[in-house]
């Protein structure tokens, strides 16, 4: 060391000071006063880290012997909170109800992506009125495709061909699936994930090695489904995955013209059911006209004003409870 060499512990004090806490690792790297800093920059928004970089350097460099300063930002990989939406079988609503719960969430202030996993037939993309787009890469991570709706997306849908029918086995349905939901998501906290329905190997594969926070079930009423809908549950429970609550999706067929409800598939059912295996009931999706007209036309009814949209918003409202109880405790 030269007399004019910067006195680390001083400088280590001073990076702390201006940094906000956020410097580590101060090394001198050679005798012309060129100095090293790491700056974690954990949880600040994208605007804020450059000009606490700046700040951090200009104050470094304003100290008797530094001549140059080389900042490196870090940032602690951030862990998504994943909530699957499963089912027991197909046709039953999952992806019309991972779609709407998504939006529902983002309205509530949710920082929410959605990831379409469903290999056998990812409906997302229609969903969302965003079929024709395909996700770009940014290095070795795909970046999710916006939509109108402000829930960024990704579908296996979007990374095959359109119509093709994807025969991906349980590793690679797993890989694919990883491909996924470690893309480069940005700004978001949240993924919601839209499971092939069923409950085989690939699914089992997909829950174990991407262990979602917890589970929603969505179920039609009939006893048929409904005994489907346990074996998603037991499937949960397999992988020590929490179930936030099961939904009842086409619950009650609202009629256009006179309003009046019927009850095709039977009533209630699933709420017995939850109530029978101790799990929470998240809501009732009626089974309506509108919601399919406006889903098949790339308009989820939770991104609108229409009544046809409250059902997802009451079961959005209860998902995001159970989040902030997870949180809490
Ligand atoms: N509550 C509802 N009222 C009216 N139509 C509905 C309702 N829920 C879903 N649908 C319609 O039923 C069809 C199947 O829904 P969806 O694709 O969400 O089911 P899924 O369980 O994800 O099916 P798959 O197993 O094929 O992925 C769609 O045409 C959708 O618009």
């Amino acid at each position: 060391m030269t007399d004019e060499a910067p006195d680390l512990a001083r400088l280590t004090a001073t990076a702390a000071e201006l940094s906000e806490g956020r410097a580590s690792g101060l090394r001198r790297l050679d005798e012309a006063g060129t100095l090293a800093v790491v700056l974690d920059v954990t949880g600040l928004a994208p605007e804020a880290r450059r000009p606490l970089e700046d700040q951090l350097r200009a104050g470094l460099l304003a100290e008797a012997g530094v001549a140059e300063v080389r900042v490196a930002m870090t940032a602690e990989k951030k862990a998504l909170t994943v909530i699957a939406v499963g089912s027991g079988k197909g046709g039953v609503g999952k992806s019309t109800l991972a779609a709407n719960l998504a939006i529902a969430l983002q309205r509530r202030g949710v920082k929410v992506g959605l990831v379409d996993a469903d290999i056998y037939g990812p409906s997302l993309p229609k969903l969302l009125d965003s079929e024709s787009v395909k996700p770009e890469a940014r290095g070795s991570k795909l970046v999710p495709v916006p939509n109108a709706y402000g829930v960024p997306m990704l579908s296996t849908g979007q990374i095959a061909a359109p119509g093709q029918a994807i025969a991906w086995r349980g590793p690679m349905a797993g890989k694919a699936l990883e491909q996924l939901i470690d893309a480069s998501w940005g700004d978001i906290d949240t993924l919601v994930v839209d499971l092939p329905p069923g409950t085989g190997d690939v699914q089992l594969t997909m829950i174990q090695r991407h262990k979602p926070t917890g589970a929603v079930i969505v179920s039609t009423p009939q006893d048929l489904a409904l005994i489907d809908a346990t074996r998603a549950i037991s499937l949960f429970e397999q992988a020590d995955v929490p179930i936030i609550g099961l939904v009842e999706n086409m619950a009650g067929y609202v009629c256009p013209h006179c309003g009046g409800t019927s009850d095709p598939f039977g009533h209630g059912g699933a709420e017995a059911a939850a109530t029978a295996m101790g799990l929470d009931f998240l809501g009732r999706v009626p089974l309506m006209m509108g919601i399919r007209l406006a889903s098949d036309g790339g308009v989820p009814p939770a991104a609108g004003t229409d009544p046809a949209g409250e059902p997802f918003h009451a079961v959005a409202a209860r998902v995001a409870d159970w989040l902030g109880a997870r949180k809490a405790g």
